[in-house]
């Protein structure tokens, strides 16, 4: 917006005097970047945007005012609910256990991670996605349980191939413990420029914003068991979910009984679970009218990111995609969608009210997502998994131990998804053959014959 509407007042209104920016924003591809995400305080946001630290509590959105949890009004033209989301907690429906199970969103909850593991023994991991696969390849020195719905390890992100191939990599190369930078636990939090009295408030809610990129890197995820100095991969539950917890009648252990999709019982005991089973998105203020939501909980919004209310856009992890999904592309959670989604919002806002007319951003033609797992660089583009695709697709994998997994799904000769794990310098070349739709029928398995330069071939 400050870049659209130069001369306009921009205001942000957030709980925590903490805000993450993406910084090192690094392109790998015509539309892919990868980048970090790095937390400042809300004072050193460059010139241009007013900020208030304070929690929406209400918007009325008929005569476009909002106030503040601390009663503040404020008067707007345009608003964007950019409110994030919450870990979605698995729950035993017993308070004292719950208070037993943690989720990872935000600074404090790693915090709180950390507090857990000094003194635990066994951790179980609860989920299979980007969180926990991130966790079981971090934690160390404590005896992880990893218990997984699925046949395979990072089911949301990769298939039984690349699973199989984090996990040898995970044995056959080193993974000694990497000391961590020498550095005490980086407090990545500021201290709060509240005034003491909502200090003790804030402490109660103290959220921030989602953690976003090598957030691992800054903390060491150690247990209290001897260092046991390898990083082997976690004891893994396949087709597992947890059917009762109970408390140790001696001591301080949870007692765990898993249920496999064959039926049979496993129980296991741990100090703690980590819930690392998804986002649910986070809208806790009121508004005038209903604001219309998704089946996921998410705030509707179409494609320019506008909600069912007048001047009232939702952009992130809030919101739901309500705009017919393209051919490549569908919504995840995810720092570089909730950047795309934000960047749109402000485009849209402008073009309002500057009264010109702005279209769709060609991001959202084509999934795309850069990220790290198990240690390897890894590139998701389009359909990367064959979602929506049905049975009628074809992979193509190309594996080199240790080194580099590329897989091709094709639908009727045309490439619509690839996952590229390792420094494969495919990630262009993929992005233009799956938006060009070129046949590759005629190159048979040679598309991905090492000897052949597909880089060059194509380019
Ligand atoms: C542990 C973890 C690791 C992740 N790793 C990656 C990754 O490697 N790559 C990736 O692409 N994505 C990753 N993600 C997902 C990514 O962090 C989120 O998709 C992204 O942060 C969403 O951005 P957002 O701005 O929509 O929401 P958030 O980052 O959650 O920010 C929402 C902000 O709104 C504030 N807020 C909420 N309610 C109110 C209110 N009522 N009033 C005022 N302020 C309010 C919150 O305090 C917060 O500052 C990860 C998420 C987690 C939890
Ligand atoms: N490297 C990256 O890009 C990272 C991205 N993230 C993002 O941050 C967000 C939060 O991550 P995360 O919490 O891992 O969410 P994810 O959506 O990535 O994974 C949630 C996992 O939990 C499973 N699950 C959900 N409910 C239950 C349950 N009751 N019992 C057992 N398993 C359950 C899901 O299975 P199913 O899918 O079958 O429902 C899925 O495997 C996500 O949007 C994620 O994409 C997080 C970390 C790293």
């Amino acid at each position: 917006l400050t870049i659209c509407c130069p001369n306009e007042t921009i205001l942000l209104l957030t709980e925590s005097s903490v805000v993450k920016s993406v910084t090192n924003l690094v392109p790998v591809a015509r539309y892919l970047h990868k980048f970090d995400v790095r937390e400042q305080n809300v004072s050193d946001l460059r010139a241009g945007i007013g900020t208030i630290v304070d929690q929406l509590a209400y918007i009325n959105s008929g005569e476009h005012w909002a106030r503040t949890k601390t009663g503040l009004v404020i008067n707007y033209r345009y608003i964007c609910l950019c409110t994030g989301g919450a870990a979605k907690l698995f729950s035993t429906g017993e308070n004292e256990l719950n208070t037993r199970i943690i989720g990872i969103r935000d600074t404090d909850s790693v915090l709180e991670l950390q507090r857990r593991l000094a003194s635990a023994k066994d951790v179980l991991i609860l989920g299979n996605g980007g969180i926990a696969s991130e966790l079981a390849h971090e934690l160390h020195d404590v005896n992880v349980h990893w218990v997984i719905k699925d046949a395979h390890i990072s089911a949301t992100f990769v298939d039984p191939g690349a699973a199989e191939f984090f996990q040898l990599a995970k044995r056959e190369t080193d993974q000694t413990v990497t000391t961590k930078p020498a550095t005490a636990i980086k407090r990545m939090r500021y201290s709060e420029l509240l005034p003491r009295a909502e200090q003790e408030e804030q402490k109660q809610s103290r959220r921030g914003a989602a953690l976003g990129p090598d957030w691992h890197r800054t903390y060491d995820l150690g247990g209290g068991v001897a260092d046991t100095a390898s990083r082997d991969m976690p004891k893994i539950y396949y087709n597992s979910h947890i059917e009762r917890v109970e408390q140790v009648t001696t001591g301080e252990a949870l007692s765990i009984s898993l249920k496999h999709d064959d039926g049979s019982v496993q129980r296991l005991n741990c100090d703690f679970i980590v819930s690392a089973t998804g986002v649910q998105p986070r809208h806790d203020y009121e508004t005038d009218k209903p604001l219309q939501l998704a089946a996921d909980g998410g705030i509707k919004v179409d494609e320019m990111m506008n909600t069912n209310l007048c001047d009232v856009y939702a952009a992130g992890d809030v919101c739901t995609a309500g705009w017919p999904n393209g051919t490549h592309w569908f919504q995840m959670r995810l720092w570089t969608q909730a950047r795309q989604m934000g960047a749109m919002a402000g485009r849209s806002m402008a073009a309002v009210h500057e009264g010109e007319t702005v279209y769709q951003d060609f991001c959202f033609e084509l999934f795309g997502h850069v990220t790290q797992l198990f240690g390897f660089p890894v590139v998701l583009l389009g359909r990367f998994n064959g979602q929506d695709l049905g049975r009628d697709y074809e992979l193509l994998v190309r594996c080199t131990r240790n080194k580099e997994y590329i897989k091709f799904v094709l639908h009727q000769g045309r490439l619509r998804g690839a996952i590229l794990i390792g420094d494969t310098d495919l990630a262009e070349t993929c992005e233009n053959l799956i938006l060009n739709g070129t046949d590759l029928t005629p190159y048979g398995d040679d598309i991905l014959n090492p000897d052949i330069d597909i880089e060059d071939y194509f380019d």
